[in-house]
């Protein structure tokens, strides 16, 4: 006997496209089977922002939609763009990707697509599209965190979910995003924000638990490490950053990476997650890769030395935290030092294991896009199981 048990419409309310229907199977043997039927779920998506990394995140669902249905479980539509540069773009039936990803980056561009506007419509996007989740990738303000706080509050407060790259809400608004977060029951995923796709953040917060950490150090900036391998090869700092801009690693105002303020963020959302403390901006001293020149670090080489930008911190016995950004200069067996490009590598210290250290890419399009992807499983997974 074969029976439609019914039709489940499930998942904080929000979302009436998630419909899970079941059979129950009674055979002779008496033995009862289920088989699940129509349990694919569509997330609908909004971009803010649609540079580098929400541009890669859009291919990479352009490009793996079987993929994720198959092997995720759900299928992901992008419905809205909004970026101060390219304009807007709702469209609530979902967006054709080819058109989106081949978009030229001309002012206005998304006008040219069907219901495009020329400007910006991040607060009305956010706030009133039947997107489900909202993909954050606008610039990293260090200061004000803004106006990306804005963007995760609107996300939040209308029943969406949030995922961001951005560093300025976790760095300087960490404490009551997630408040917002767990009290309308939705996610706040930010794996990019340290290490790009390399899943740092979720490997402290899930990985180690059990553990006790209470130091940690390393390389969070790809753009500065990259710059340091190339003008120990010869070339000049502005030679250096112009290709880091070129491939995507750079912020949008380069002198935050060169300059240490980038890693300061960094090392804030990894200390205030390992060691549950709220330091802020000024509690870090920073220093960056500008204070050194091209001779310096030629010379370092040639003594069998790395200069490195370091981002640390340590957790004292007296429930206070240093944290500092500073250059050091590391002998070339020194772990750190082997770090080539834009790959990043922090160690933990930890009571039960020793050092443990993660390295992999920190910086570039694809690989951030990756870390949205990445933040959409995460919800998909908490929410669903
Ligand atoms: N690239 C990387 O490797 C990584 C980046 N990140 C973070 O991800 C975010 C995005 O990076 P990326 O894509 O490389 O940066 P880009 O500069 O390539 O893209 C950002 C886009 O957002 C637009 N924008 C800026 N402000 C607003 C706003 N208020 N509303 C709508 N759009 C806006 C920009 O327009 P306009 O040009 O006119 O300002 C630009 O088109 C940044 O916060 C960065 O720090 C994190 C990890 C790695
Ligand atoms: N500009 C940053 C991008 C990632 O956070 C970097 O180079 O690391």
């Amino acid at each position: 006997m074969l029976g439609d048990f019914g039709q489940y419409h499930h998942y904080f309310g929000h979302f009436s496209q998630y419909t899970l229907t079941f059979f129950l199977c009674d055979t002779n043997e008496n033995k009862t089977t289920i088989a699940w039927g129509n349990a694919m779920k569509n997330y609908n998506i909004a971009l803010i922002g649609f540079g580098g990394v929400n541009r890669a995140l859009a291919e990479i669902i352009h490009n793996n939609s079987g993929k994720m249905e198959q092997e995720l479980g759900f299928s992901l539509k992008v419905v809205a763009v909004s970026d101060m540069y390219l304009g807007s773009l709702y469209q609530p039936e979902g967006i054709e990707l080819e058109a989106l990803t081949q978009l030229p980056v001309e002012k206005g561009a998304l006008a040219a697509l069907p219901n495009g506007k020329e400007d910006a419509d991040n607060e009305n996007i956010i706030k009133n599209s039947n997107a489900d989740i909202v993909a954050e990738a606008t610039f990293t303000d260090a200061v004000t965190g803004e106006p990306a706080i804005s963007h995760c509050q609107w996300a939040l407060s209308s029943g969406k979910h949030i995922c961001t790259t951005n560093k300025g809400p976790l760095a300087l608004s960490a404490g009551p995003l997630k408040t917002l977060a767990a009290q309308n029951q939705l996610g706040f995923e930010y794996e990019g924000v340290v290490m790009s796709g390399t899943p740092v953040l979720r490997y402290a917060d899930q990985m180690l638990k059990g553990a006790t950490t209470n130091r940690f150090e390393g390389i969070v900036n790809g753009t500065a490490n990259f710059v340091l391998g190339l003008v120990e090869q010869g070339q000049s700092f502005e030679q250096a950053i112009k290709q880091a801009q070129e491939l995507g690693y750079a912020e949008a105002d380069p002198t935050a990476d060169i300059g240490g303020k980038d890693v300061m963020l960094k090392v804030i959302v990894l200390a205030n997650s390992l060691f549950g403390v709220h330091l802020a901006t000024q509690d870090v001293a920073c220093v960056g890769i500008d204070t050194l020149t091209e001779t310096d670090i030629i010379q370092a080489q040639q003594d069998g030395f790395h200069w490195k930008l370091i981002g640390k911190a340590s957790l004292l016995e007296n429930g206070q935290v240093e944290a500092q950004v500073a250059p050091e200069k590391l002998p070339s067996d020194h772990p750190l030092a082997g770090a080539q490009g834009a790959t990043n590598a922090v160690t933990f210290y930890t009571d039960m294991l020793g050092p443990v250290t993660v390295s992999g890419p920190g910086a570039g399009r694809i690989e951030t896009g990756y870390a949205l992807l990445s933040d959409i499983i995460a919800i998909h997974t908490k929410t669903h199981h």
